[in-house]
């Protein structure tokens, strides 16, 4: 035994070999007690500090094995002969349960405390399956697809019962085998190691490579050509992970660090030696389960090389970053800046989620694209990782993603399918406003668009509209990839409100006016560009980097230039701020003229907005229902209850804005102008004749002295002219 782990030390396998110590080959000759003393030498055996083994607090990455693409199934439906049966993996498993539970304390400890410096780091088949394994290398190192796939069952302790969890659902391919047994074979060469149970190895390296499968399609999904995810700087590892427990994908975990002197993620090109290497355990390796018929042998062997090993603790810093479905709270950072070093790994959602995907993996059906929309996005030919979905409009749902460069969006999908052609072209203009108001620094940008109707995109961008009574017969969808704003106004006034609530305190003022002046210059960009909005809410401005930016231009209008209103074939809006003229759009007013929406009635909305900042509810909030609403609403007579407050120039404003004669509402230019946002400045102090008298009486008092009262003259003199007397 001694001799074996002297062996195990020093005849340690040249890094870029080492795989799994199960080896396939000589696995027949393995005894049961044999095994437990191999793994038990693996367990007992230190970590030699080298470069990936080091006792430094640098993170460590995932290096999963690298593989052929396999395939679950023969193409004769028949179970490759290799296929362990499940007595016999039942059996090794006992003995790798027991073997597991022998585990000696210290070096569960070591690796425990070598888990939690390295908390957000993936672990590997090799690890695991390797010595200095423990129960929280697994549970801190594995990516999830491994973790989801080997907890399996009751989750026990035993990283043995998982993998022959594993091995009864588990077939192998041809190709499987084939780089098992060359990469085994290879490794045996270099290492001591006696093999354990090459089936149980199969399988679970199988089986873990098929849950790699998802890690693999991120890895090709990072390796497109405008990818570059190793960045990196000098002063701080920032390791930001985004979960999400609802969204159908992969969960993204985005490591990001600083250092000196990172390593570029090798392109495409060069990727194709690469192997699973115990050396770069700063490298991150996927396997993919299902071929990628467009991406070459090389591109499977891709590695995302993430880190330098050696960093310091006080270097690493975490953010957690929980999905907008979740909380829209203080979400992380847009942008991955370009100076970190970046790592990625991706984690399952949703068990049932990875089960479909994998089922569709199963079959033997080939594929047509490169990616699974399950999981990704592609606009313009560019993929985009969905982290979890934001939210869900009238028409359109909003996912955040994360492109191949590391930065997030949010891409909003619209389903054309079904609607009338007219409200398919609607949508289709948001693209068109939004490409308008490119550059303009508070409304969303548009960073690129789709749309699979491409007739009708050009309509749009011609500005015809050739068949407005037809419906959408394809399933055409419109994607765009916006600016991913962090939280919206309608979120950030609930918690406002939930604060002051309860407390004696009322709304900051200063907070009111930061914002509110914001919301109006927002405003007041598209209204110069003679667009009128139409939904003007919280819930459309959001908070970009710290400014609020406007959203939703989907039932945006343009003004057109020989009016100052827009025509509306219905009543649009949301009905909390819907003005009255949008209430009665079409409609004939007392003089006979037809009612119109224009930019007051984005002022309208505004005033519902202000309304609703100052006190907590939308001004007409106790009026239910649509017609309730309808009625108040449009009654020209309805007077509106403004609480007193300490500033009577924000009641002013908001009456500015709720006028109910739309003539009679500011205009933004005006309302910026407005006392509450611009207060006058108090005039100077006049010099008043009381000084005046003061110098005379002065002068009375020192009479005798003639230059005190020559003195005083001059200041007298000089106090008439600054006093205009
Ligand atoms: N760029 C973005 N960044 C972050 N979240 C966004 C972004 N765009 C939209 N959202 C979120 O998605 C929700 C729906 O988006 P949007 O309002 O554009 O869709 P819609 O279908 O027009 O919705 P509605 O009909 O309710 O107005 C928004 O309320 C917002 O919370």
């Amino acid at each position: 035994m001694e001799k074996e782990e002297a062996n195990l030390q020093r005849d340690k396998p040249p890094k870029s070999l080492a795989r799994p110590i199960l080896n396939h080959e000589t696995s027949s000759s393995s005894s049961s007690p044999e095994l437990i003393r191999h793994l038990q030498a693996a367990f007992k055996r230190h970590r030699p500090l080298n470069k990936m083994q080091t006792t430094t607090i640098g993170p460590r990455r995932s290096v999963a094995a690298q593989r052929q693409p396999s395939r679950s199934s023969t193409a004769d439906g028949q179970r490759p002969q290799d296929v362990v049966s499940l007595s016999q993996s039942l059996a090794a498993n006992t003995l790798l349960t027991q073997d597991s539970r022998n585990l000696p304390s210290s070096s569960a400890a070591a690796a425990a405390g070598e888990s939690t410096e390295n908390a957000s780091v993936s672990g590997t088949v090799d690890n695991m399956l390797g010595g200095n394994f423990n129960q929280q290398d697994r549970q801190m190192d594995l990516p999830k697809p491994l973790k989801s796939n080997l907890d399996i069952g009751s989750r026990n302790e035993s990283v043995s019962t998982k993998v022959q969890s594993l091995v009864s659902s588990s077939t192998l391919t041809s190709n499987d085998m084939e780089w098992d047994a060359t990469n085994q074979a290879e490794a045996s060469k270099h290492q001591n190691l006696h093999p354990v149970d090459s089936e149980i190895s199969l399988k679970s390296e199988y089986k873990v490579s098929s849950s790699l499968a998802k890690l693999g399609e991120f890895r090709n999904f990072l390796n497109q050509p405008a990818s570059q995810c190793s960045v990196m700087g000098s002063s701080c590892a920032t390791t930001t992970s985004i979960h999400s427990s609802s969204a159908p994908m992969l969960n993204a975990t985005t490591q990001v660090s600083r250092y000196p002197s990172a390593v570029p993620i090798p392109s495409q090109g060069n990727l194709a030696s690469s192997r699973p290497s115990f050396k770069d355990s700063n490298v991150l390796h996927a396997n993919k389960d299902g071929p990628l018929p467009e991406m070459p042998a090389s591109a499977i062997d891709q590695e995302v090389r993430v880190q330098e090993p050696n960093m310091s603790k006080q270097q690493q810093c975490t953010t957690v970053v929980e999905p907008p479905t979740l909380s829209r709270g203080s979400d992380a950072t847009a942008r991955v800046p370009d100076d970190m070093l970046t790592s990625v790994s991706s984690q399952p959602q949703k068990p049932d989620k990875l089960e479909k995907v994998a089922s569709s993996k199963g079959t033997s059906a080939p594929r047509k694209r490169n990616y699974d929309p399950d999981l990704f996005f592609k606009v313009n030919g560019k993929l985009y990782q969905r982290l979890g979905k934001i939210g869900s409009g009238g028409s359109s749902e909003v996912h955040k993603v994360i492109s191949s460069d590391c930065t997030i969006y949010a891409l909003k999908k619209i389903k054309l399918k079904g609607r009338d052609y007219a409200t398919a072209y609607g949508f289709c203009q948001e693209i068109g406003y939004l490409k308008k108001l490119k550059g303009k620094t508070n409304i969303i940008q548009l960073i690129d668009y789709e749309v699979t109707d491409k007739a009708l995109l050009q309509e749009v961008l011609n500005g015809t509209m050739s068949n407005k009574d037809a419906r959408v017969k394809d399933d055409g969808f419109i994607y765009m990839v916006l600016e991913y704003g962090e939280i919206d106004l309608a979120h950030m006034l609930s918690q406002k409100w939930k604060e002051i609530e309860g407390s004696d305190r009322t709304i900051d003022e200063n907070w009111l006016r930061f914002y509110w002046q914001q919301i109006l210059q927002a405003v007041n960009t598209i209204h110069e560009e003679r667009i009128v909005h139409s939904d003007l809410k919280p819930a459309n401005f959001l908070l970009v980097r710290g400014f609020l930016k406007l959203i939703d231009f989907g039932i945006a209008k343009a003004i057109n230039s020989d009016t100052t209103n827009i025509q509306r074939d219905s009543q649009v809006g949301t009905l909390s701020y819907m003005s009255p003229e949008a209430f009665m759009c079409n409609e004939s007013d007392e003089n006979g003229n037809i009612i119109k929406c224009g930019r007051p009635s984005d002022i309208w909305s505004l005033g519902c907005i202000l309304y609703q900042m100052v006190y907590g509810r939308t001004p007409f909030a106790d009026y239910k229902t649509f017609w309730a609403k309808f009625k108040v609403i449009t009654d020209p007579n309805h007077e509106i209850t403004y609480t007193q407050l300490s500033n009577p120039w924000l009641v002013d404003l908001m009456k500015k804005c709720l006028a109910w004669d739309r003539n009679q509402r500011w205009r933004i230019p005006e309302l910026l102008q407005h006392p509450f946002l611009a207060p006058p400045i108090p005039p100077e102090p006049r010099v008043g004749s009381s000084s005046i008298q003061l110098l005379s009486h002065i002068a009375e008092c020192f009479g005798s002295d003639d230059r005190v009262s020559e003195l005083c003259a001059q200041l007298k003199d000089r106090l008439r002219v600054l006093g205009g007397e």
